[in-house]
């Protein structure tokens, strides 16, 4: 009998064509419910995912046939890795393909509210741009200031290789400091948490969503960032305490922030999407067309190289 593997959405044609190849892809139709996808999972054997699906003990302990999960994507916070482990189930993610990706996006979030591009952009469709004025819309300079950087893995690191087009001292605060060499090539320097958040002009965020990184940025860390500095998150919303932000940002605290991510997506809390200094993006990191492509291919990789007996490569667990 061929394997069968639950997709929970489309990654595109050609990918899930080539998984077809190996096993009977059952692809859930938009909408779908955690009823049904239990069901379609009691009779598979893998799943393919991604960050919007929960992959919780209780789905698990319901799956016990479950044996492969890969996730389309490099964070798997939303997946129980520790049942799964209990489980044998082997789970891999999509790690390097979307690295420079996501710099790339952090960049633009970050230049965009620095610049107030898309604030700009709301007045200008909105017909309210009366013409040039000496002190019409100033932002704030990007060339020269100082970056800090939280997680320094692979998209930290790209990040701060960006940063050398402008020119910007690189601060980081990671779980693990790079070698002395790889510090020099980025010309990063290693600082705590503390001078890291109260000496950076730009804070981005680029750790994995752990229960350690949970609200990691909150009322305290947010009071001690400059005024005039901004937040920029790409990483993943619970680590920042979306309430505690939204006051900081309506008591002028910080100056302002990009985000990529949310504590509760698609729900972006009203009083966030009021406030002018804030650029909103929906959950973009990766959303290139030659990422994405790249990230279906090693997701449906894994799969077949465990339908093929091997061991597939990017395993977590
Ligand atoms: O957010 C997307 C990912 O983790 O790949």
């Amino acid at each position: 009998m061929r394997p069968r593997v639950v997709v929970t959405k489309d990654i595109g044609k050609e990918p899930l064509a080539r998984l077809a190849k190996h096993a009977e892809v059952v692809l859930l139709p938009p909408g779908w419910t955690a009823v049904e996808l239990i069901h379609h999972l009691q009779t598979s054997e893998a799943l393919l995912c991604n960050v919007t699906d929960t992959i919780d003990k209780a789905l698990l302990r319901a799956c016990p046939g479950l044996r492969m999960i890969s996730n389309y994507g490099v964070g798997f916070n939303h997946i129980d890795i520790a049942c799964a482990r209990e489980q044998q189930i082997i789970v891999t993610n999509t790690p390097g393909v979307l690295t420079e990706a996501t710099a790339d996006l952090t960049w633009a979030l970050l230049l965009d509210v620095s610049r107030r591009v898309s604030e700009g952009d709301r007045l200008v469709r909105e017909g309210k741009w009366a013409g040039w004025e000496p002190l019409f819309m100033l932002g704030r300079e990007v060339s020269g200031k100082c970056l800090g950087i939280i997680g320094m893995g692979r998209i930290g690191q790209a990040v701060a290789q960006r940063a050398k087009g402008f020119r910007m001292p690189v601060i980081y605060h990671s779980r693990r400091r790079l070698p002395e060499e790889r510090e020099k090539e980025l010309g990063a320097q290693y600082v705590d948490l503390e001078q890291c958040l109260s000496e950076a002009d730009y804070v981005s965020i680029h750790c994995p969503y752990t229960p350690e990184t949970h609200h990691l940025i909150g009322a305290a860390e947010l009071e001690r960032m400059k005024p005039t500095a901004f937040l920029v998150n790409t990483a993943r919303g619970p680590i920042v305490d979306e309430t505690a932000l939204i006051k900081a940002l309506k008591a002028g605290r910080i100056a302002g922030a990009a985000l990529d991510v949310y504590e509760d997506e698609p729900y972006v809390p009203m009083e966030l999407r009021q406030l002018e200094q804030v650029v909103l993006a929906p959950h973009l990191g990766s959303a290139t067309e030659e990422t994405r492509l790249a990230m279906a291919d090693m997701a449906v990789n894994h799969l077949i190289a465990y339908f093929q007996g091997e061991t597939p490569p990017n395993v977590v667990c």
